[in-house]
């Protein structure tokens, strides 16, 4: 299942009103201005008259001119306020919806994270939440600012003159109709021109993540295509937007023209038979040229409205996605916590409800403290265990226990802040060493650190580099070398003084050195902690209290290594082949 299968029920204008909430005061007074702008517009064309008026009758024109002088300052003085509180409190809601969005992602379940694109998602943050900017001030205020004006120059029309208010209206009508059938286009092209906007976030996201594999494989042209495909097909929707939208201003441009002309002809008549003197056909030509600025101003929110609700819809889309409960940080095992006991009861698992069971009923009990180690062939299910434990994911049947409490009645944070988890592939984070030390545990003070540097190996390379601590590691720490990510992963999660500590071995990512400092290391913490490793080199295994053999979502057997030995045909195997082999 993709992102986009996710059903949509609120409204997209339920979901902008909620984000305008907070700002409604700020809104209301930026429309507010921007109606004392209309209404001093408004007030023009009567001084106009007055002007003519006066001049017809050589009346002085002085205080007139003075009072039209005036009236346009003002206007444009209240016009720019207006603008400025508007856009402001634009901004105000993208930056909320960014941190309501921003948040939220933060806080996905991990088998939603699985089905959906990082770039897409990244793409509805940044791309999509820009697009309310427009919404919130061109569709809100341009609807209730514009609709307001609106009504008020068509009462002020019918003052003037009733039969040539009849004429204008009748052409506005038309004109409706046709948007009517205009307006739907828009939308669909908007919605499917970020669509593409997200895709094309998702293949950048794929390529740059993997920018060296995609060089050795000689695949940039056949990637390069992807991109531009995406791109190709966002320039596509969005040419398709914008011809529609100008076929909107632009019908409502030529209805305005059109009332004119008819205005004119129809009002010249009335002047000719003597209905209504020339002052009053002006006023109300000047009215129907005033009703041009509105009329865009309604039409432009109808039509930005079709590309905000787009936006919308996927901003909707991700924040349907499955999510943890938002819940407070918890803080970290204090100094000498007791370690944690766990154990796993006749677990079944499945990734998804299309996909083969992974853990057909695993069982297995770990005391509080010491190491014990998970081997089996790859694709037993040992990093499934470490994922459950985590609360990743949850299984489908059986019970989870940490501390003998089921694992679904834990607090998730403090569930998670009594687990130290190195990843299999050592993920270290863009920034410097220093932030990635202290991901896991921002208070440790520098005694921890030279501790766990120490204990970790990783003191000699902090006093190589010129910046030790402040070096800056790279996209996924790339500036280090496999074997350093490993440890910097490893010193992150001692620095959180877990009371579990699960590790994910890596195959063959240290040197023999380092892999028994860091051998020594490990029993060291399994003295205190509770230390679960998924094993790969038989020197782990060795020096493990017990061991767990998995086999194709199974525990086939429990024990030591050297029960292991004589009475498991498998770990026999494996530890006369694979474990040998890596084992340095
Ligand atoms: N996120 C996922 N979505 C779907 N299937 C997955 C996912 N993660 C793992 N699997 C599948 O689950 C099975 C068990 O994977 P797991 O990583 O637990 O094996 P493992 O025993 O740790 O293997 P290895 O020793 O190679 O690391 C594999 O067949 C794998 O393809």
């Amino acid at each position: 299942m993709s992102i986009t299968d996710a059903e949509s029920e609120v409204p997209a204008w339920r979901l902008l009103l909620e984000y305008v909430r907070p700002h409604r005061w700020t809104l209301l007074a930026g429309a507010l201005l921007a109606l004392a702008t209309g209404a001093t517009g408004l007030v023009l064309p009567l001084v106009a008259r007055g002007l003519i008026d006066d001049l017809s009758h050589d009346r002085p024109i002085g205080r007139a001119l003075l009072g039209m002088a005036a009236l346009v300052v003002t206007n444009a003085a209240v016009g720019a306020l207006g603008s400025y509180v508007l856009r402001r409190t634009a901004e105000s809601v993208v930056l909320g919806a960014r941190r309501a969005l921003s948040s939220y992602l933060l806080r996905l379940r991990i088998p939603a994270v699985d089905r959906s694109e990082p770039g897409d998602l990244m793409a509805r943050i940044t791309s999509d939440t820009t697009l309310l900017r427009e919404v919130t001030t061109d569709s809100l205020v341009g609807l209730g600012t514009g609709g307001l004006t609106l009504v008020a120059t068509v009462v002020m029309m019918g003052l003037v003159d009733v039969v040539l208010l009849g004429v204008t209206l009748g052409v506005i009508l038309c004109a409706g109709t046709v948007l009517g059938v205009i307006v739907p286009r828009i939308n669909r092209a908007s919605k499917q021109a970020q669509d593409a906007v997200g895709v094309m976030g998702a293949s950048l996201e794929r390529i740059l993540g993997a920018l060296r594999t995609v060089k050795a494989s000689g695949a940039e042209h056949r990637e390069e295509a992807t991109i531009h495909a995406a791109a190709e097909e966002s320039w596509r929707q969005s040419v398709r937007a914008a011809k529609w939208s100008a076929a909107a201003g632009n019908t409502a441009g030529l209805a305005m023209q059109i009332a004119f002309i008819t205005v004119l002809a129809v009002g010249g008549a009335r002047v000719a038979t003597g209905s209504i003197d020339v002052g009053t056909l002006v006023a109300f030509l000047l009215y129907v040229f005033y009703l041009m600025s509105p009329i865009q101003q309604v039409v432009g929110a109808i039509t930005q409205y079709q590309t905000g609700a787009a936006a919308l819809a996927r901003i909707q889309e991700a924040l349907r996605l499955p999510a943890e409960p938002a819940a407070l940080p918890a803080p970290l095992p204090t100094p000498g916590a007791e370690p944690a006991a766990l154990a796993f009861d006749d677990v079944r698992f499945r990734y998804a409800d299309d996909l083969p069971y992974v853990h057909h009923g695993v069982t297995f009990a770990v005391p509080a403290r010491g190491m014990t180690a998970f081997v089996g062939p790859s694709g037993a299910g040992k990093t499934t265990v470490f994922s459950l434990i985590e609360r990743f994911y949850d299984p489908e049947a059986g019970v989870v226990t940490v501390d003998g409490l089921d694992l679904a009645q834990w607090d998730l944070p403090q569930l998670r802040s009594a687990i130290g988890y190195v990843e299999q592939d050592a993920p270290v984070l863009s920034g410097s060493l220093r932030d990635n030390l202290l991901l896991g545990n921002p208070e440790a003070d520098d005694a921890d650190l030279t501790r766990v540097l120490k204990t970790t190996r990783l003191d000699g390379l902090i006093a190589r580099l010129p910046r030790g601590l402040d070096t800056l590691v790279g996209h996924r720490g790339t500036k280090l070398s496999g074997g350093e990510r490993q440890r910097v992963a490893i010193a992150r999660a001692l620095l959180r003084r877990p009371r579990l500590l699960l590790l994910d071995e890596a195959t063959s990512q240290l040197d023999a050195v380092n892999e028994a400092a860091l051998r020594d290391t490990v029993a060291d913490v399994a003295r205190t902690t509770t230390v679960l490793v998924v094993a790969h080199r038989l020197s782990t295994v060795t020096m493990a209290d017990r061991i767990v053999v998995m086999d194709a979502g199974r525990v086939r057997a429990v024990g030591t290594h050297r029960e292991l030995v004589a009475a498991d045909p498998l770990y026999a195997e494996l530890a006369a082949t694979q474990f040998l082999a890596t084992a340095g």
